[in-house]
């Protein structure tokens, strides 16, 4: 298969907290058209590595690039190509879910932000709550809700750490497939998770995270990881 350009790359990139390594060292380039997942048991330091990845966390050794540059989420540019949902709830009290898919719409530029508002409401089944508030919405509509905020906007590198929480099984599913479709429209996706299904159908390789190591492996070592 022809590979994209190289939206992230890591290389000898160890992650931790202070002085103490949690995990790593983890070399890999992730590609346009590319799905990379990380998997391993709680605690084993996948997230850690992941906001690592996206320079949210600095590393104890090692370097990330995204698009070539040293990443930075105060940077306008790396902002503008760069889509984040990490483990963390971030709402306008006072804007229903409508006009928070409006407001990321617009604040990106979409040409039709209307219509992609209501994709995403139809996409995430979200219509009997368009008009609610974050505090009328059920954890999973919270959930779904921050999903349709990271992929209304354009990205070339969508970073998500366990994007199925609060899904519902058949959620799950249409979550995985939007994620693979996704990649091939010419974004890269790194993402955590411990749903063997959702990285059976979304993930081409993976980096299995354990006893302090991070290891890259084809899906289906992956898998049957998760299923272990
Ligand atoms: N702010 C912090 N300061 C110090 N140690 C931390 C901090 N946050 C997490 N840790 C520790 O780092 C290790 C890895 O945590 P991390 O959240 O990366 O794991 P994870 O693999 O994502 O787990 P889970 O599957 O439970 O989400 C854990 O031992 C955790 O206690």
């Amino acid at each position: 298969m022809k590979l994209g350009k190289a939206v992230l790359t890591a290389e000898n990139l160890v992650a931790g907290y202070g002085e103490h390594a949690v995990c790593g060292p983890l070399d890999v380039e992730v590609f346009s058209g590319q799905v990379l997942g990380m998997v391993g048991e709680n605690g084993a330091g996948k997230s850690t590595l992941l906001r690592t990845m996206i320079g949210a966390q600095a590393a104890i050794e090692g370097d990330a690039q995204v698009l070539g540059l040293m990443p930075d989420d105060r940077s306008a540019l790396f902002r503008s190509k760069v889509s984040v949902l990490l483990d963390e709830d971030a709402y306008f009290d006072s804007l229903t879910v409508r006009e928070h898919l409006s407001l990321v719409a617009r604040g990106h530029g979409l040409p039709n932000p209307d219509a992609a508002v209501e994709d995403e409401i139809d996409f995430f089944e979200l219509r009997t709550v368009a008009d609610a508030f974050p505090d009328q919405l059920s954890s999973g509509q919270r959930r779904k809700l921050l999903l349709a905020s990271a992929f209304i906007r354009p990205f070339e590198l969508l970073v998500l750490d366990e994007p199925e929480q609060r899904l519902d099984t058949r959620m799950r599913g249409l979550l995985a497939q939007r994620i693979a479709r996704t990649a091939k429209k010419n974004a890269a996706v790194v993402m955590v998770t411990h749903d063997a299904d959702v990285a059976q159908v979304a993930c081409t390789r993976a980096v299995i995270v354990d006893d302090g190591g991070a290891q890259v492996v084809g899906t289906d070592e992956a898998v049957a990881r998760i299923r272990r």
